[in-house]
C-alpha cells in the first residue's frame, strides 16, 4: 500500500510512538492528582507543552483539547461579535460559524480567487460567494482579502518559489489588493477572522499576515486555523488564536491544542473540572500529550530535511505526471506536500476502484464519501464536472522517492487508459 493521504491524517512517528508507551503501559496516574505519579505524569505534560509551545509566537499560552476541531469551535463560540471567514475553510470552521450565525451572531464568507489566495483575481469568487448556503448569514461580504506579496514577505511569511517546471499544466495568478479593499472586506466593528494557514485541500498558503493586519485596524481578534502549516510554514507572531492538531504532524490522533494570545479572554467551551486553566475542562491523556510533544520536537529538529524531502518529491510528481494535468490552486504560494490535479473527463471513483492500493483523496477527507464535490474547488471557480475530476496526493516525511514514482506512474497510466 501507498500512502498518499497525508492531508488526512500523517503516519505516526516511531520516536512519538516509543515515547507515549511508558504512559499507557506503566504510568497510569491522573496528571491532575496532587500526589507523586500525578505530579510525574503532569511534569510530562509540561514538557510535551512546551515543546509544541516552541513551534508557535511568543506572548500566549496554549491549552491541549481532543483536537483543532475543538479547539476551533472553541475559538469561534468563546468569542463575540460579528465573524468573517473565507469560503476554504476546513468544516470545523465553516459549520461552527453556521451554527454561531443561527444564533443570531453575523457572519461574512468572504470568496477568494481563482488561485485559492485572498486577493486574487478570479473567475469563481463571485460566484461562489453569492451562492454560499450558509443559514442566517448576513453581510455583504464585499472585497477580497488583502494580499499583497511584499508584506507577506516583510512578515516572515514563506518566500514563494517560482512555479514549478514540472509538465503539469499551470493555471493560477494572484495580484494584490489595495488597503482600501481590506477595509472594505473586514469592516470595524468585526468580532473574529478566522483564516486557514496551509488549505487542507489545495494546499495554497493564506497571506495571514496581511490578513492580520487588517483584522487588527477593524479592532477584531484574528484566528490562524495552522493545522495543515504548523512546523511545516511560518505562522505570523501578530495573529491572536491558532489551531492545531497532533495527527497532521505525526504525532497521534485525538489530541490538539488552541494557543491564546496572553491577556485574551475565551469562554469555556467544555465545562468541568477546568484542568486546563483557564477554560478547557476534561482529564489530560499524558500519553497523547508525549506523543504530541515529541513529534513537534521532530517537525523543528527534521525542518530543513522534511522540507527539502518535500521539494524533492513535488518536482518528481510533476514531472512525471505528463500532459493532461492541470493543478488545482496555487503553485508559487503553496505547500508541496499537497497535490491537487485535475484532468478533464477523469472518472476519478474508477480510478480509485483500479488503484486500491495508493491511498489517495477525492477532495478533503472529511467531504470525500458525502457525495458532494468540494466546497474549496467549487470556491476557487472549478465547475462541478472539473472538480468531480479532481485528485489529492499528500506527500511527506516517510514517502519514499520510488513508490512516490510508481504511484504517480500507475495513476498516469490508470487515468490515461480511461481517456487516451
Ligand atoms: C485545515 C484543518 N483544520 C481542522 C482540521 C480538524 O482537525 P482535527 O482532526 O484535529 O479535529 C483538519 C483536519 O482534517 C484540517 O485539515
Amino acid at each position: 500500500m501507498t500512502y498518499l493521504d497525508y492531508q488526512a491524517t500523517t503516519p505516526l512517528a516511531p520516536e512519538a510512538l516509543a515515547a507515549m508507551l511508558p504512559w499507557l503501559e506503566s504510568q497510569h496516574a491522573n496528571p491532575h492528582s496532587p500526589h507523586r505519579e500525578g505530579r510525574r505524569a503532569k511534569a510530562a505534560v509540561e514538557v510535551a507543552r512546551n515543546q509544541v509551545a516552541a513551534l508557535l509566537p511568543p506572548g500566549g499560552r496554549i491549552a491541549f483539547t481532543s483536537g483543532a476541531t475543538e479547539a476551533l469551535n472553541w475559538a469561534i463560540k468563546g468569542t463575540t461579535g460579528p465573524i468573517v471567514t473565507l469560503a476554504t475553510e476546513h468544516a470545523a470552521v465553516l459549520d461552527t460559524v453556521a451554527a454561531e450565525a443561527a444564533r443570531g451572531r453575523r457572519v461574512t464568507i468572504l470568496p477568494v480567487g481563482a488561485d485559492g489566495l485572498g486577493g486574487s483575481d478570479s473567475r469563481g469568487a463571485g460566484s461562489q460567494h453569492d451562492s454560499s448556503p450558509l443559514p442566517g448569514r448576513e453581510g455583504s461580504g464585499v472585497g477580497r482579502l488583502p494580499y499583497d506579496r511584499t508584506t507577506a514577505a516583510k512578515a516572515g511569511q514563506p518566500t514563494p518559489s517560482p512555479s514549478l517546471p514540472g509538465r503539469g499544466e499551470v493555471e493560477s495568478r494572484s495580484t494584490p489588493v489595495d488597503p482600501d479593499t481590506s477595509r472594505a472586506a473586514i469592516p470595524t466593528g468585526t468580532g473574529l477572522v478566522a483564516a486557514m494557514l496551509v488549505n487542507n485541500e489545495i494546499g495554497v498558503i493564506q497571506p495571514i499576515a496581511a490578513l492580520a493586519d487588517a483584522t487588527h485596524a477593524a479592532g477584531a481578534l484574528m484566528l490562524c486555523d495552522a493545522v495543515q502549516g504548523y512546523g511545516r510554514v511560518a505562522i505570523p507572531s501578530t495573529v491572536d488564536l491558532i489551531a492545531i492538531s497532533a495527527h497532521k504532524i505525526h504525532g497521534p490522533k485525538g489530541i490538539g491544542a488552541l494557543w491564546i494570545r496572553d491577556g485574551i479572554d475565551l469562554a469555556p467551551l467544555m465545562h468541568g473540572g477546568g484542568q486546563e486553566a483557564p477554560g478547557r475542562s476534561g482529564t489530560l491523556s499524558p500519553a497523547l500529550c508525549v506523543g504530541f510533544g515529541v513529534a513537534a520536537q521532530l517537525m523543528a529538529d527534521r525542518k530543513d530535511q522534511d522540507a527539502a524531502h518535500i521539494d524533492r518529491l513535488w518536482s518528481l510528481a510533476l514531472d512525471r505526471l505528463g500532459p493532461g494535468w492541470t493543478i488545482n490552486g496555487a503553485t508559487d504560494f503553496r505547500y508541496h506536500g499537497n497535490l491537487n490535479i485535475r484532468r478533464e473527463g477523469l472518472d476519478v471513483n474508477r480510478l480509485m476502484s483500479d488503484l486500491r492500493d495508493i491511498a489517495f483523496s477525492a477532495g478533503s477527507a472529511c467531504a470525500s464519501g458525502s457525495g458532494r464535490s468540494s466546497h474549496v474547488l467549487r470556491a476557487i471557480g472549478l465547475t462541478e464536472k472539473e472538480a468531480r475530476s479532481s485528485i489529492r496526493l499528500g506527500f511527506g516525511r516517510y514517502t519514499t522517492e520510488t513508490e512516490l514514482r510508481d504511484a504517480i506512474d500507475a495513476i498516469v497510466a490508470a487515468a490515461e487508459a480511461q481517456w487516451p
